[in-house]
């Protein structure tokens, strides 16, 4: 009898409201020491910004005092003292002039602080992307990395340049001046502050569970920032298709869920504010001040100045308390940036060898390899691309890699130049493991030309010798010669020195082809190919293919093949379904065996006898016949 199937267990516990609590101290606890360690390199500075306030807070009592001293002198019965007078409104004076001097002392250090830590925030966040797998840009949206390195980094300035140093002046001022309050009479400071007490428990309770709606609305906007980088990239093809609603749907979706994340938090938030903003506000504070100072002047426990001096501290409250729910809202914000920008730091980087070795020979061998994708959102469980793959690469031979999309070949292919490590197995290189290889020394060996083409805004010269800086302009000019391009540069404004974006706008056919000089000129005895030609008419197609034939000689070369026409005289076919490896060999015996190459070949003939058909017939344009 077959063992009962267990029941799996559900990834989250819906609605279980412990699991929740400690999900989200957990997260917090995480959020504090992303926040804690994003910000150590300027702690030293945040703690003596923080120290000076300290001093402009005390700073801040001064003036009450001047005021009550100076009701004292002037209603004091018999002749005003006017020395003493004259000695209030100078210690007035001085006090005012050391808190702002204090204040503004405190202010410059944070913001000189906090240009340090973008810069080297930025810096590091630079240095991260080069030394990530180059598979982790093709996994990870522009959108998302944009909002790291600009958004991200700038939301820390309020933080560390201002809610640090206002939140201290915000709690001290009115600390200080309350201690003074309860100098004059303890009435006095308890009547200064007895609204507060309700604000605080009030806003506690009715914010608890807003930092939770927080956090939606912040994933909702680097949702919409990378729909929207998405869109832009792809609005050309979009646009030419009249799949304008369609592609708008995926932003209107995320600009949809971000509203209600919005008014999800808005909501709640402006109900807050309103009823906790009134127990705070300067006529209730002034009604409860003045309507019981009255009773305690009555009484004859304080005195008129005494009360006109502690009301005037008790209206400087609202404003403090307002700074500090600030600062505490900032801080959350900040924090959210902080831990997307700790995430970034912490990504697993490629991993660099202890003790490099240096291949011997080119030839490549790949042992029973496996890889999966790591999970992502909608795709909890990750995706398992290979599935224990072995392929041998015999120096200075073509191996062709062929399968039905979503087969695995760019994932194997691009195991070569370590654009991802494989989770288990290997690839050797010369009898060396890749991960056991310098990248700089991996690179040497291991060059590629991809589908998605990437030239950079720099002269076509410069774009070409990427790979070897030091090469002479004949090099140069052979490299783009061999790659059929050479002549087409010579057209441009400037010739070599033409940048590309500005002055050279290349079709994708003549992109593939610079980028095909670049390869030629980098002159890696190992290639990675992926002979794509979509973009080409038949002309540039066939340039491109002579292109790729300079490339492949005397190399050891992987090419991923889209039309199976072109690798017919390949060393190696090696037929990849669902992750494996199903068939190998060259085109006649695969075609004999009756396998799925062989089927794969007979609708490639027809297709292709189609074509030429439509073409002898008339009925197609050269664009069709490209494709
Ligand atoms: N970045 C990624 N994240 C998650 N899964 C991925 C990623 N890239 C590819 N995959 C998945 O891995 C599997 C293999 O994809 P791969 O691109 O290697 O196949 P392919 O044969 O090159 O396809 P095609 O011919 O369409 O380019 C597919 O199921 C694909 O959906």
């Amino acid at each position: 009898m077959a063992a009962p199937t267990p029941t799996p267990e559900p990834e989250h516990a819906p609605d279980d409201p412990k699991a929740a609590r400690v999900k989200a101290r957990a997260e917090a606890k995480a959020k504090s020491a992303a926040l804690a360690d994003v910000l150590a390199p300027v702690k030293t500075r945040t703690v003596l910004a923080q120290f000076v306030q300290i001093l402009a807070s005390a700073a801040t009592v001064v003036p009450f005092i001047g005021i009550v001293e100076l009701g004292r002198t002037l209603l004091a019965p018999g002749p005003t003292d006017t020395g003493r007078v004259w000695l209030v409104v100078w210690l007035v004076v001085g006090g005012l002039a050391a808190r702002a001097l204090f204040a503004f002392l405190a202010l410059a250090i944070t913001h000189f602080a906090d240009l340090d830590l973008q810069a080297q925030l930025r810096i590091r966040i630079a240095d991260k992307l080069g030394r990530l797998p180059l598979g982790w840009f093709s996994r990870t949206s522009s959108g998302a990395v944009r909002k790291s390195v600009q958004n991200d980094v700038a939301d820390l300035h309020y933080l560390v340049a201002h809610a640090q140093v206002e939140a201290t002046a915000a709690v001290l001022s009115p600390i200080f001046a309350l201690i003074y309050c309860f100098i004059l009479d303890w009435r006095l400071g308890l009547l200064a502050i007895a609204t507060v007490p309700l604000y605080a428990l009030t806003y506690s309770y009715m914010a608890r569970d807003l930092t939770a709606e927080m956090e939606k609305m912040d994933t909702g906007v680097a949702r919409i920032s990378a729909t929207i980088v998405e869109f832009i990239a792809g609005v050309a093809v979009v646009k030419t298709f009249g799949q304008t609603g369609k592609a708008h749907r995926r932003f209107i979706d995320a600009a949809d869920e971000f509203n209600d994340d919005f008014a999800g938090y808005m909501g709640p938030m402006l109900r807050v504010q309103a009823i906790t903003t009134v127990l705070i506000s300067a006529p209730l504070i002034l009604l409860v001040n003045l309507g019981v100072g009255y009773w305690l002047v009555d009484k004859g426990w304080v005195t008129p100045i005494e009360l006109v001096g502690s009301t005037l501290i008790a209206m400087i409250l609202p404003t403090a308390l307002l700074t500090v729910s600030t600062a505490v809202h900032t801080r959350q914000q900040a924090s959210a940036a902080a831990l997307r920008i700790a995430d970034l730091l912490a990504e697993p980087e490629l991993a660099v060898p202890e003790n490099p070795q240096v291949p011997a020979g080119h030839d490549v061998r790949i042992e029973n390899v496996h890889f999966t994708y790591p999970p992502r959102l909608g795709m909890p469980s990750g995706v398992k691309a290979l599935d224990g793959v072995s392929v041998e690469l015999a120096e200075g031979t073509v191996t062709a890699l062929v399968g039905p999309s979503g087969s695995g070949k760019s994932t194997l292919a691009t195991l070569l130049p370590r654009f991802g490590d494989p989770d288990s197995g290997s690839v050797r290189i010369g009898g060396v493991d890749v991960r056991d290889i310098a990248p700089t020394e991996l690179y040497r060996h291991v060059g590629f030309v991809l589908q998605d083409v990437q030239l950079l805004t720099m002269s076509v010269r410069d774009n070409i010798r990427l790979g070897r800086p030091e090469a002479t302009e004949e090099q140069v000019h052979d490299a783009a010669r061999a790659a059929r391009i050479h002549e087409r540069i010579l057209e441009l404004s400037d010739g070599y020195d033409t940048v590309v974006g500005d002055g050279a706008h290349f079709s994708g056919g003549e992109a593939q082809r610079v980028s095909i000089a670049r390869a030629l000129l980098a002159d890696t005895p190992i290639l990675v190919l992926d002979e794509a030609t979509a973009f080409a008419d038949p002309e540039s197609e066939a340039q491109i293919q002579q292109a790729i034939g300079a490339l492949m000689v005397g190399r050891t070369v992987l090419v991923i093949a889209h039309r199976l026409g072109s690798i017919t005289h390949a060393d190696n076919i090696v037929v990849l379904d669902r992750g494996r490896v199903v068939e190998q060999g060259r085109q006649d015996e695969l075609v004999a065996n009756g396998g799925l190459y062989a089927s794969m070949w007979a609708s490639y003939e027809a297709g292709t006898t189609r074509q030429d058909e439509k073409i002898a017939l008339g009925a197609v344009g050269s664009d069709e016949v490209a494709r």
